[in-house]
């Protein structure tokens, strides 16, 4: 809402999928915040803008003035924090409470968050002359949404939400662009709808412009890493490369999108786009009106035998619905825009366990797989309407989860050969053996370089980047696979498992320590802890060999089947430490190190057979 941008100009809109009276009541309070925050941060031009971030970096203000009323706004946010809390811990809004707004008269008490009504309150309009911050400027549009649900209609997750706020703020601002941010995000810098609206208003290039795109961002990554889930490849070299092919793909947050676009229309050269759409409507006598009309639109049958979610909107579907809305957007004729600012405009919340990792990767890879082996594969749908090396480029992303069948084999195989005494690659003497090792070295070797480019990748990190690279390919990736195979075959349908945005006390101070925490169910690890002990069996099998039959003729056979051993070896240091040494809670129990050691052995010995 404190966004660089005229406020009559500006309409912010809170989905809330779970239909909860204490969202609502978070905003109202938000409503009454905001009347002394947006001028504090005009008046100053504070970065970043929102309170929390704002309040947690230190103040380095000179101002005496400014320093006073920084104190004075902190005790304001604070007290409206812990009232927000404490309201949350008890579960209800006090009755003297509900008597401030007339929108929490919509809840009953049957409703919950799986079954409810729609329900739409604007908590400031904007376009009233009264809705004004406590120096007399204007304020503005804030609305809070919930779409109705009911078990009976599948409500298509994120997209169905997007799809439902469309048409909500379709009635109610209307505006020509849509930024949209995820609910754990918040905006780093105030200037960002500008920078963006250059794009779209620029006269020559800016036509067929469908959405500006910025990176995805997260603020709680620790120095190295654990988990590697930085997008600082992807941000940095991966997106940069789409964008010289057409433009980068959506990925669902941090994206202004031009609504037409969005909402299905296809690009011609006559395009123009109407500026003004959003400022005619006049401020309504009777605002519950407004918002009843804005309901009508968001209940669960609207949709039906409508092409929301099909040709208009976001798809329905995929698990990666913004890959698959974007890539429909740019054969729809449209380009995109990639902007990665030095100073980043959205900020939001990484993973920070092993379990939630795996999971948002196995959406990721199972979604993007799914758009590859359907009639969406950027080859068949894309042919004619994006270039080729867009096509090609989707595929980085597309088929992410079904490498990882190939690197089952290149961690099994090769290892297993090794055991048994036969030899896959060539000897060291071959010339054929250059090759193979320039592959092996040349790659790593590369993707270091690369990291260590980016600046925000330390040596460390790179390594823990290999090391979920491999575990994500035995884990997200595989299990990915299978899903998508079996939604294929109709075995099963899909799901949208949210992201969890915290964890335990315990499992935060490892997160801090850089200390991995296996907290996946057993048989989500089963694969790589399997794979981690049986290269672990192979390599001490293979060096003794070598130190009975002497090193130069085993490494003359061997080498790269040793190396490659070596190097899962290495690589899943962390996973022999959760196996075998540490005993906290975020280790992996005991019975699960028996089981795999047992089932490692069984293998070993058939294979020697
Ligand atoms: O039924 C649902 C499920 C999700 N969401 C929203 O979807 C967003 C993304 O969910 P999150 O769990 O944070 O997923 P991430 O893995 O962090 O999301 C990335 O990947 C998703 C696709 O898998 C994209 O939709 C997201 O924009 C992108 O940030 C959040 O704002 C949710 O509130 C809904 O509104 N309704
Ligand atoms: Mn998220």
């Amino acid at each position: 809402m404190a966004y660089n941008y005229p406020p009559e100009k500006l309409s912010v809109y809170l989905s809330d999928d779970g239909g909860s009276i204490l969202t609502f009541y978070a905003m109202w309070e938000a409503s009454q915040f905001a009347k002394h925050w947006i001028p504090f941060c005009k008046r100053y031009k504070l970065e970043p803008r929102a309170p929390a971030a704002y309040f947690s970096s230190s103040d380095n203000s000179s101002d005496m003035s400014h320093h006073e009323e920084r104190l004075s706004m902190k005790i304001l946010y604070e007290e409206m924090t812990s009232r927000v809390d404490a309201i949350v811990e008890s579960g209800k809004v006090p009755e003297e409470l509900k008597a401030n707004h007339k929108g929490f008269s919509q809840w009953k008490s049957e409703m919950t968050s799986k079954k409810h009504p729609p329900i739409v309150q604007i908590l400031i309009d904007g376009k009233d002359p009264n809705a004004l911050d406590n120096v007399g400027n204007a304020l503005p549009t804030f609305v809070y949404m919930a779409r109705e649900k009911n078990p009976e209609y599948h409500h298509n997750f994120k997209a169905g939400a997007m799809n439902s706020l469309l048409r909500v703020s379709s009635v109610i601002s209307n505006s020509p662009i849509i930024l949209n941010v995820d609910c754990d995000m918040y905006s780093k810098n105030s200037d960002s709808i500008r920078d963006a609206l250059c794009f779209f208003l620029d006269e020559e290039k800016g036509c067929d412009i469908a959405f500006v795109q910025y990176p995805q961002n997260y603020n709680n990554i620790t120095k190295n890493d654990t988990y590697g889930n930085t997008l600082s490849i992807m941000n940095e070299v991966d997106l940069c490369g789409f964008d010289s092919w057409g433009g980068p793909p959506y990925i669902g947050t941090g994206c202004f999108h031009r609504r037409e676009s969005l909402c299905g229309m296809k690009y011609t050269k006559d395009y123009k786009e109407d500026w003004n759409r959003g400022s005619e409507r006049n401020p309504p006598d009777d605002i519950r009106k407004l918002e009843e009309k804005a309901e009508s639109l968001a209940t669960c049958t609207y949709e039906l035998n409508t092409l929301w979610g099909h040709e208009v909107g976001l798809k329905y579907g995929v698990a990666v619905e913004d890959v698959m809305t974007g890539l429909m957007i740019q054969c729809r004729g449209w380009k995109s825009v990639y902007y990665n600012p030095p100073q980043k405009g959205f900020l939001g919340v990484g993973p920070t366990t092993l379990a939630q990792t795996i999971l948002q990767h196995k959406r990721w890879g199972e979604g993007n797989l799914q758009i590859f082996l359907s009639k969406y594969c950027t080859f068949i749908y894309g042919h004619g309407k994006i270039k080729l090396g867009l096509q090609i480029a989707y595929c980085i992303n597309n088929l992410w989860a079904a490498n990882s069948v190939p690197t089952l084999y290149y961690v099994i195989v090769p290892s297993l050969s090794l055991l048994r005494g036969i030899s896959l690659f060539p000897k060291m003497t071959s010339p054929w053996f250059i090759p193979f090792s320039y592959v092996m070295v040349g790659k790593q070797t590369y993707s270091l370089i690369e990291a260590l480019l980016t600046r925000e990748i330390t040596v460390q990190g790179w390594w823990n980047i290999q090391r979920m690279w491999l575990i994500k390919r035995l884990t997200s990736y595989l299990y990915g696979t299978l899903a998508a195979l079996s939604k294929i075959l109709g075995v099963s349908k899909m799901g949208f498992t949210i992201s969890a945005k915290i964890s335990g006390e315990d499992a935060s101070k490892r997160y801090e320590q850089e200390i991995m925490e296996f907290d996946a169910s057993s048989l989500t690890l089963a694969v790589i802890e399997f794979v981690a002990l049986l290269n672990l069996a192979c390599l001490v099998c293979a060096t003794s060999r070598a130190v009975m039959r002497g090193w130069a003729i085993v490494l003359e056979m061997y080498f790269l089947q040793i190396l490659l051993c070596g190097l899962v070896v290495a690589i899943n240091v962390a996973i022999y430490e959760g196996l075998l040494l540490r005993k906290d809670k975020g280790s992996i129990p005991w019975s699960v190190t028996l089981t795999t050691l047992g089932f490692v052995m069984l293998v070993s010995l058939v294979s020697r057979v």
